[in-house]
């Protein structure tokens, strides 16, 4: 009988080995990111989600896809990769038929529907859109020479310019921020309520379909807004009662109000222009006691690895994608802007469980 004999490890090598199986196994995550959103994007189209709250409780596999009208067998594929991902719960059947499971809904699949209060269908819908897709192909070159812009250089237009031309894209994307607000404005009214109180009137500016004011005027029946958007927006812009649409142009003037709200619009632009952009806002409210409600990403340098930081840079890369300038912005890079377009000065809050802060800026 041979001896075995068994090797020593140093403590160092081992931990190098469990690095090295971690690196082993996030970079499949990388090779094989793109799949997640496809499956999804896939997921939102069906209308599994939808099937199977229609139907008030779990669905065979049978059932949804008679109910669906898809291939059984590439269905199951697709409910196996979801149920793993506890998108879709699989719950065991004690019958033999329709691959032994049914599947029932999830806080998760619950954001694939479209009608639902927490859906988040148009903004995957949005970001896996061909449209959005492709300025991701032209990232590097942008970077390294500096001198285009990834969407420009894909579409021969900036953003704004090819949504004005293209209806269904802008339909995609205003439908997007809407599923945006829906989740950010209640989150600011509940956490910050005192940034609406003492007006009578608010204007918000490149409030896209009108979504976050609906949603103030609702909660706060003191308060008439004014939605204000380029033209092309403003004429898909559904009526809102106690919510005006009025269409113009943020760098040439702002609609007049008591304060002014501002969300998710500067990120989209460099710092000369969000100066511009505040100072019309400033021009537009009172100087003794207006304010303007900024509700924008704050980006942390302090090297905190606090559970939003990620999504939060991967907007920073968004911007960079979609827009010519835009950026998140630190802290330090906010004081810049809001210091520079005349403001005495802020306040900054975060709001719970969304990726946005608000800042509130005074005359
Ligand atoms: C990223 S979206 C934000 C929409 C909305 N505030 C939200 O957070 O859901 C930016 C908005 O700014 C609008 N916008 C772009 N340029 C503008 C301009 N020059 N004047 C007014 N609005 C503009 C766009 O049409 C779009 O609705
Ligand atoms: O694709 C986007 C997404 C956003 C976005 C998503 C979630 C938020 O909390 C804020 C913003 O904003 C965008 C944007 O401003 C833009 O110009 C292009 C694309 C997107």
């Amino acid at each position: 009988m041979g001896e075995t004999r068994r090797e020593t490890v140093p403590a160092l090598e081992k931990e190098e080995d469990s690095e090295e199986a971690h690196a082993q196994l996030d970079i499949w995550k990388y090779i094989f990111g793109f799949v997640e959103l496809a499956v999804v994007k896939c997921a939102i189209e069906l209308g599994i989600a939808e099937a199977i709250e229609n139907n008030g409780g779990p669905m065979t596999l049978s059932e949804i896809s008679s109910t669906l009208g898809c291939d059984p067998s590439l269905l199951n594929r697709i409910m196996r990769f979801l149920t793993h991902r506890n998108i879709f719960k699989a719950i065991p059947t004690s019958t033999n038929t329709s691959h032994g499971y049914s599947y029932a809904q999830t806080p998760l699949s619950h954001r694939l529907m479209r009608n639902d209060k927490h859906s988040m269908a148009a903004l995957i819908l949005l970001e896996s859109s061909p449209v959005m897709l492709a300025p991701w192909h032209s990232l590097s070159a942008c970077v390294s020479a500096n001198s285009d812009f990834p969407f420009e250089n894909t579409h021969a237009q900036d953003l704004w310019q090819y949504t004005a031309a293209n209806p269904d894209h802008s339909n995609l994307f205003n439908d997007a921020m809407a599923c945006h607000a829906n989740l950010t404005v209640p989150a600011i009214i509940e956490d910050y309520s005192e940034a609406f109180d003492g007006i009578n009137s608010l204007v918000d500016v490149g409030g896209g379909n009108g979504t976050a004011m609906s949603i103030v005027v609702k909660a706060c029946s003191w308060i008439r807004a004014i939605n204000f958007d380029l033209q092309h927006v403003i004429d898909k812009a559904p009526e809102i009662e106690r919510v005006e649409h009025v269409a113009g142009d943020m760098f040439v003037q702002v609609p007049k109000a008591d304060a002014a709200f501002i969300m998710a619009v500067l990120h989209d632009w460099r710092d000369e222009e969000c100066i511009q952009i505040l100072k019309k806002c400033r021009e537009a409210i009172p100087k003794d006691n207006g304010r303007v409600i900024i509700a924008e990403v704050v980006i942390d340098e302090e090297g905190n690895h606090e559970k939003l930081k990620d999504i939060r840079l991967m907007l920073d890369m968004v911007m960079m994608a979609h827009t010519n300038f835009g950026k998140e912005r630190t802290l330090k890079e906010w004081d810049h802007v809001i210091k520079m377009a005349g403001f005495r000065t802020y306040t900054v809050k975060s709001i719970k469980n969304t990726v946005n802060f608000a800042i509130m800026a005074f005359p």
